[in-house]
């Protein structure tokens, strides 16, 4: 599984070095910074003009090509978690991705079936994430197309990882009322006032109507701004994941520091509840959009 930077014969791709990877870096007019992995096809790094780093990326994540990279928006396909007979949260993280496109706002990669993904999983399939950005904000849009004669089906989540200066501080707004399954105690319930945080917490909740998430992030030191971060997804993304190890699970993660629990929230537009079946040559569509509101 080398990962050697490749691109589409039209595009010519501003590579650069990320950790010893291959990544593609775009840098918006108005100061707003991206850097997408090959591996995975993972943003890495989401830095708006005020220099603030907005993703989460594990000091410890480990860079050999292959791992899963724990931090950015990994993407989870054609599997989510361990809800089927393929690795956790599928192959598409492990993969290197080919940049297809990059222009002043916005870089897509795509990953294909080959041999190795048919030794996994025996299906063509074309998978394309475009990362958009704008003022202050960052789109990430997922298609998948079945390019088979054969139906099949998949699961699949944008796993973004939130930086945040202290969980424990922080209240995640717009969940209330929501059903949710609190996969730690496997318990199912409804979303009482916003979400909090300290211990482990994994819980699928289904998307409301509407839905926009609010991130307070009260724990910011008290001279910088109290700083917010909206995040909504497609309605094609039936289930919200929000993920924290707590320090418990998070002392043993061993691509993570010890602490590293207070600095992240994952926060996951996903559809894993009811498989999606495509039939040859259709496509599903989905998004997530994360918008600072400082
Ligand atoms: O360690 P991984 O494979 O990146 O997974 C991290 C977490 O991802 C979340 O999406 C799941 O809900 C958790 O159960 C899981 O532990």
């Amino acid at each position: 599984m080398a990962l050697k930077p490749t691109s589409s014969a039209s595009t010519v791709v501003p590579w650069c070095d990320f950790h010893g990877q291959p990544a593609v870096r775009l840098v918006a007019s108005w100061g707003d910074c991206v850097t997408v992995l090959q591996q995975g096809g993972q943003v890495v790094s989401w830095m708006t003009a005020d220099g603030r780093e907005q993703l989460y990326l594990s000091p410890q994540a480990r860079w050999n090509g292959q791992d899963a990279i724990r931090g950015g928006v990994p993407i989870c396909f054609p599997q989510f978690n361990q809800r089927g007979p393929l690795i956790k949260h599928g192959f598409a993280r492990h993969l290197p991705w080919q940049c297809v496109s990059v222009n002043e706002s916005q870089i897509s990669f795509v990953l294909a079936d080959g041999a190795l993904t048919r030794r996994l999983w025996p299906h063509a399939f074309r998978v394309e994430l475009a990362v958009e950005l704008s003022p202050g904000a960052l789109r990430l849009q997922l298609q998948v197309q079945n390019t088979d004669t054969q139906p099949w089906a998949f699961t699949a989540a944008l796993h973004t990882y939130v930086q945040v200066p202290d969980v424990v501080q922080v209240h995640l707004m717009g969940l209330h009322g929501a059903q949710r399954w609190d996969a730690v105690r496997d318990v199912h319930g409804i979303q009482e006032g916003a979400a909090r945080f300290g211990q482990e917490f994994d819980c699928v909740f289904q998307s409301q109507p509407e839905q926009v998430l609010r991130l307070l992030m009260d724990g910011a030191p008290s001279d910088a701004p109290r700083s917010l971060l909206d995040i909504t997804q497609s309605v094609s993304c039936p289930q919200t994941v929000v993920w924290n190890p707590g320090p418990r699970l998070g002392a043993r993660l061993n691509d993570m520091p010890d602490d590293g629990w207070r600095h992240m929230l994952c926060i996951e537009a996903a559809c894993i509840d009811a498989p999606v079946t495509l039939a040859p040559t259709q496509r599903w569509q989905a998004w997530q959009t994360l918008r600072c509101r400082a």
